[in-house]
């Protein structure tokens, strides 16, 4: 169980980007997405998050399929995405019970996790303010405590770390452990190999559209010679691989 992307198709009007994409990301596991600029890691999370209708094959998240029950399976996602989402007149606290209402969580149950979260983030006393009196790096917190605070079945993340600082990057890494722990499943795009490598299960490289690779860190850094250490040099390799043309 978890997510299981079969044999995706996918993009936009008049662009078929994505090309029988097939993985999975099982509870309790980390999967990075990983490709170079425009290799399609965005468009597959705006289908996985139900953004945008597959063209071809299917996504199913414990076997609830996305094109039968929308709305179920996208009550079983947390979402963060690379910029933040937030609507002008709601304050800190009103977007959190929003969400937690959209999601049909308890909202008193779940509020001292809540608490806890924004302690950690430091959003603890801005409760009250509106995202106009937020900084960038403020406001991709808040969509960061929002998505923690759910403890959804799958965890969508695409490039965490922007705008962060490195204390809110390692809170990040170390939240989406917890919850792979308990077995929920992340699903993140990420540039940052050499730092991925260090928390992530498998990783999935995406090309011109397609699954290129499937495997743990270490499998991919013996596919090209690369000590895990080295891991971000990857992308240098694969550059060099595409300018090379195919032949
Ligand atoms: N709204 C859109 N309409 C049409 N084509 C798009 C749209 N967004 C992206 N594309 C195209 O889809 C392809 C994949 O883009 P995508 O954003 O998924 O790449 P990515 O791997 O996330 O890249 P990056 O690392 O730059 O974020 C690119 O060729 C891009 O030009």
């Amino acid at each position: 169980m978890g997510l299981k992307i079969d044999n995706l198709s996918g993009g936009y009007a008049g662009n078929n980007v994505l090309k029988n994409v097939t993985f999975e990301v099982p509870n309790g596991k980390i999967v990075a997405l990983i490709g170079l600029n425009g290799a399609g890691k965005s468009t597959t999370i705006n289908h996985v998050i139900g953004q945008r209708p597959p063209y071809a094959g299917s996504i199913l998240l414990n076997d609830i399929d996305i094109s039968q029950d929308p709305t179920a399976f996208k009550q079983q996602i947390a979402y963060i995405p690379e910029q933040p989402i937030l609507y002008d007149e709601l304050t800190l606290e009103e977007h959190l019970h929003f969400m937690l209402a959209s999601h049909n969580i308890d909202d008193e149950q779940h509020w001292q996790r809540v608490l806890v979260l924004l302690a950690k983030f430091r959003l603890d006393n801005k409760l009250h303010w509106l995202p106009i009196h937020f900084s960038k790096g403020m406001r991709q917190k808040v969509m960061i405590v929002a998505a923690f605070m759910l403890n959804a079945p799958l965890l969508v993340v695409d490039e965490p770390f922007l705008g962060l600082d490195t204390l809110a990057q390692k809170d990040v890494v170390r939240l989406m452990e917890e919850q792979a722990r308990q077995g929920n499943g992340v699903l993140l795009t990420t540039h940052l190999l050499g730092s991925a490598a260090n928390y992530v299960d498998t990783f999935v490289v995406l090309k011109d559209g397609q699954v290129d690779f499937i495997g743990s860190p270490e499998a991919l850094a013996q596919k090209h010679n690369l000590s895990l250490a080295n891991l971000d040099d990857f992308f240098d390799l694969s550059q060099e691989g595409q300018n090379n043309g195919p032949n």
